[in-house]
């Protein structure tokens, strides 16, 4: 039995890093997916490895079912999700040391981590082979930590007991609200594994697709006819999630009442960002309207994700350069390089846009347009297209 899964990245409108200190953000999902395939090998095969391939950075991590067993005896199935302890990331980082990374790819290991933990959680040591390949640049704040992690747990769920799914069922499918939840702390935990302290926006959002609001871990779905359509620049300069998120914990002990001071100006940010999209939009006047205030909201979040020292020269640089041409633009995701968002209004000429995409060319910038708020995670069992 062969199950693939499909989970999407994601654009922050507003509230990223006040977000993991309870304040409120807002996220949509992108149709960028990260995609995995995961099957059980046939006694034929005669097979007794795990194997997680990722397409994309040209590796492939095996081990024999035995030794998993050796590495940790007292591994047992976790239903309900539960936490990686301390003790077990040890043992699972022992095998992840085996394959010997590259130092240049080094990053890559909590990942590996994060698959077997979820893995070995839900199957126990069993044979099987997962591989992995997406459509979002990596590390670069379009979530393809979360989408990993969604799209991994989407696929070990599917082919658990722990939910019931319809094999018949042809094309792509979506889950049930309790599978949802499922996929949704599974991969939460993963997100854990790689991010250290995520909030769980975009584990959330990659789930459940479409528009969300999400607060100290509640989200509300937001409803919206509004057109929205972002320019999306990938400045190309790494970064990682973790280390970000750590550095803007640290600002905070160092400067308690200035930073609680910022979040909870990006709180009210993100809450008038939310109410912009809800609101109806009875025609072209009003939208521009909105644009204007979204544009303006925009701005005033970049400004206080500087003063959480999480921008970079190269966001500043993209920053300015949409300003030329009366366009806003804030960073979108950890920060620290990765993608900046630039809202294009729906009256923009597609001249003007296409000057501004050849001028942040000419930076070494990579642009590129999204669909916004499309579904969430979905899975296909194989046999139907
Ligand atoms: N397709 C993939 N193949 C292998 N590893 C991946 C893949 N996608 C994500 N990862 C894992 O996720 C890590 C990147 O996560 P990170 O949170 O730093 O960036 P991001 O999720 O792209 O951005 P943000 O968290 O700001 O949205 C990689 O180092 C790797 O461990
Ligand atoms: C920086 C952050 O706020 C968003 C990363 O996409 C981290 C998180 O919420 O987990
Ligand atoms: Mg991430």
């Amino acid at each position: 039995m062969e199950v693939r899964a499909r989970a999407p990245g994601k654009i922050i409108l507003a509230g990223e890093h006040a977000v993991v200190h309870g304040s409120a953000a807002v996220a949509a999902s992108i149709d960028l997916y990260t995609y995995v395939s995961l099957r059980f090998p046939t006694p034929a095969d005669n097979d007794e490895t795990l194997t997680l391939q990722l397409k994309d950075v040209s590796l492939e991590f095996s081990w024999p079912v035995a030794r998993i067993k050796e590495a940790f005896p007292n591994s047992e199935t976790q239903i309900p999700p539960s936490s990686c302890s301390l003790e077990t990331l040890k043992l699972i980082a022992s095998l992840v040391d085996e394959h010997n990374i590259p130092e240049a790819k080094i990053g890559l290991a909590a990942g590996v981590t994060a698959f077997l933990w979820l893995f070995t959680s839900i199957h126990g040591c069993k044979p099987a082979k997962a591989v992995l390949s997406s459509e979002l640049p990596l590390g670069s704040g379009l979530g393809s930590s979360a989408a990993f992690c969604v799209a991994l747990s989407a696929a070990i769920l599917a082919l658990s007991d722990s939910v019931t799914m319809d094999f018949s069922h042809q094309g792509w499918q979506v889950f049930g609200e309790n599978e949802l939840e499922l996929v949704n702390k599974w991969a939460f935990e993963g997100e854990k594994i790689i991010h250290g302290k995520p909030s769980g926006i975009d584990n959330t959002v990659s789930t459940y697709g479409n528009m969300i609001k999400f607060k100290s871990g509640a989200l509300t779905r937001l409803k919206t006819n509004m057109p929205l359509k972002m320019l999306i620049t990938n400045t190309k300069v790494g970064r990682n999630t973790k280390a970000l998120v750590a550095s803007v914990s640290e600002r905070t002990l160092r400067h308690p009442t200035a930073m609680a001071s910022v979040f909870t100006a990006v709180d009210s940010i993100s809450s008038e960002v939310a109410a912009i999209i809800q609101s109806p939009v009875p025609d072209d006047l009003a939208i521009t309207e909105k644009e204007e205030k979204l544009e303006e909201l925009m701005e005033m979040n970049q400004g206080l994700l500087q003063c959480m020292g999480v921008s970079h020269a190269s966001i500043e640089t993209v920053f300015r350069t949409t300003l030329k041409y009366k366009l806003s633009s804030k960073l979108t995701g950890a920060g620290g390089g990765g993608c900046v968002l630039t809202l294009l209004p729906t009256l923009l000429s597609g001249t003007v846009v296409d000057k501004v995409i050849a001028e942040l060319e000419t930076c070494g910038f990579q642009c590129l347009l999204a669909g916004i708020g499309g579904n969430g995670v979905e899975i296909l069992f194989s046999g139907t297209s």
